[in-house]
């Protein structure tokens, strides 16, 4: 079967002279997980920045994917310190169900990435990897289309970092999303991806769409970068 594609065109940026982008196109692979790689400072976040809408392309507006709703996860997660674990998923999504579906939609998510423990506890009593799966549980518990990934497991130790990508793996068996996803670990992409863009060059081109991910291996993709 065709997938379906997102597709986003003519995009542009310049910083001060430098042109980053120049009527640069790209497609996205609809409810699947989209890697873009690429040498740093090679202009991914700002590629995600003007794709979901947070900053503005030059020139023309694009037909970005904000209107599909957009949940967020960077390396550093946004959890409100001031708010309890509970409080902070809840607080996404209080707006949108009944009182007694977002106490269900709480504890199914805060279970599902394995920290129901935690419910009551704030942020800065927690590690690092426990703060990024509820932060994980929260971009997943409100019902956006579209996932962006700005390195989240960046800052995680190895043994934490596989648990985490497993409950994110376990999350998006549950439910399709749409995932574009910001990464420098190769390991990491051959694993979740289910299409790699590797982009460089100035202004930025796609340099490789691997559009099948199985029996790739880190050296197939290392040398693309
Ligand atoms: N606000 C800004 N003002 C001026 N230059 C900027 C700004 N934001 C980014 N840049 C420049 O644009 C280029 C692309 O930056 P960007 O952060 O998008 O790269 P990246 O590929 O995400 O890098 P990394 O992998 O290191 O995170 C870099 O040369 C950077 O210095």
């Amino acid at each position: 079967m065709e997938k379906v594609k997102l597709n986003i065109k003519n995009v542009n940026k310049s910083y001060n002279d430098k042109i980053i982008f120049e009527n640069f196109n790209i497609d996205f692979y609809k409810d699947e997980v989209n890697i873009i790689m690429g040498k740093s400072g090679c202009g991914k976040s700002t590629l995600l920045n003007i794709i979901s809408g947070v900053n503005k392309n030059d020139g023309e507006e694009i037909d970005s994917l904000k209107n599909l709703g957009i949940s967020y996860i960077f390396q550093e997660d946004r959890l409100i310190e001031w708010l309890s674990v509970e409080e902070n998923i809840k607080l996404v999504i209080k707006k949108l169900y009944s009182k007694t579906h977002v106490d269900e939609l709480c504890e199914e998510y805060l279970k599902l990435v394995g920290v129901s423990e935690y419910k009551n506890y704030y942020p800065q009593m927690l590690s690092g990897g426990i703060r990024q799966r509820i932060n994980i549980a929260r971009a997943f518990v409100y019902p956006s289309k579209v996932i962006v990934m700005d390195e989240p497991f960046k800052s995680i130790d190895i043994k934490n970092k596989k648990n985490i990508i497993d409950s994110f793996k376990l999350l998006l068996k549950k439910e399709k999303r749409t995932v574009i996803f910001v990464t420098h670990d190769i390991e990491e992409a051959i694993y979740l991806g289910d299409k790699i863009i590797i982009l460089g060059g100035s202004p930025i081109k796609i340099k490789k769409n691997i559009n099948d991910c199985n029996h790739l291996n880190k050296e197939d993709v290392a040398i693309l970068i």
